[in-house]
């Protein structure tokens, strides 16, 4: 199993990304402006809101990828960026294993390809066929492929796209656990806005501008937020926090609290009354029920 870090004090660490009332103008419009947004190392930014609601170009122009036609971006020197994009273009009929899937973008050694798998709790699916992966492990392998470049900015769009409710949650304990072991900063978008995962230090809600702000207690809060996505949304908006009472092993057997290793889960396992972490990572694999 990995060793944790602690996770470096917010307030005292590092600058990775700065916006400045950054504003992106193409084909005759404003697909966003004002966006102020800073990420710093080992904290977790979450960019909500509605389709068209410019996460994904504000996340872009954060790392690089568009230019602001207005405003500020600042980046430290040298960022090491891992970006997870919301769309990856793949020919789906052509072979394709996630050992290879991992070095299309760049090249990696055998031991580094390893270490990201591990890493992201799908080292066993390393001989894979991709389009054989489910949900949920596709975007596990897309998360070790950025995790590749040993990055100081992780930028994830859409993270849980494709995977149910109890992978989405194993996914965002994996997202916390790499930020805990690495200290990177984490820029994250979310378009489900049932759960926001309660690691999330700040949620930035979008809609063509920041429409409000703050942690993700206060944002469901919020009369903006609330007029936004009306009472329902409001209603149904989540902060996840939780902790497993039993832990998958990478052979598919499971271990559980008092110690004991059964070949499945019990039927009376749940997510949300154990006393202990759930690991992940190493010989284990998380919890992707
Ligand atoms: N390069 C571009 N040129 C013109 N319009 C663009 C460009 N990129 C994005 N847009 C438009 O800008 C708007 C915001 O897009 P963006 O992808 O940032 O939204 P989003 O909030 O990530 O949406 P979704 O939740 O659907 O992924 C959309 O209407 C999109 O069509």
């Amino acid at each position: 199993m990995l060793k944790k870090h602690t996770p470096p004090e917010h307030g005292s660490s590092e600058t990775l990304v700065e916006m400045h009332n950054a504003g992106v103008f193409r084909a005759g419009r404003w697909l966003v402006r004002g966006v102020d947004l800073t990420v710093k190392r080992g904290e977790i930014v979450t960019l909500i809101g509605p389709n068209g609601s410019g996460k994904s170009t504000t996340a872009k122009t954060a790392i690089g990828v568009m230019q602001p036609t207005e405003g500020h971006v600042h980046r430290l020197k040298k960022l090491r960026i891992g970006y997870v994009p919301q769309k990856v273009s793949l020919d789906w009929t052509l072979p394709l294993n996630v050992e290879r899937l991992m070095t299309l973008t760049a090249p990696a050694s055998q031991a580094e390809i390893r270490t990201a798998l591990e890493a992201a709790g799908v080292g066993h699916l390393a001989g894979r066929q991709v389009a054989a992966l489910s949900g949920g492990e596709f975007q596990r392998s897309l998360l070790a492929r950025a995790l590749l470049r040993k990055p100081d900015l992780l930028v994830l769009d859409e993270p849980v796209q494709g995977v149910d409710f109890t992978g989405e949650v194993a996914l965002y304990e994996l997202i916390r656990d790499i930020r805990d072991r690495t200290g990177c900063g984490i820029l994250m978008i979310s378009h489900d806005l049932h759960i926001v995962m309660a690691d999330t230090d700040t949620v930035i809600c979008l809609n063509g501008h920041v429409c409000c702000r703050g942690a993700p207690q206060s944002v469901m809060e919020s009369p903006e937020y609330n007029r936004l996505f009306g009472a329902r949304a409001a209603q149904s908006l989540a902060v996840y926090s939780h902790h497993h009472d039993h832990t998958h092993l990478a052979d598919g057997r499971v271990r559980h609290a008092d110690g004991t290793i059964t070949e499945h889960c019990h039927p009376e396992d749940g997510h949300h009354h154990g006393d202990h972490d759930h690991h992940t990572g190493g010989e284990e694999k998380p919890d992707a029920r």
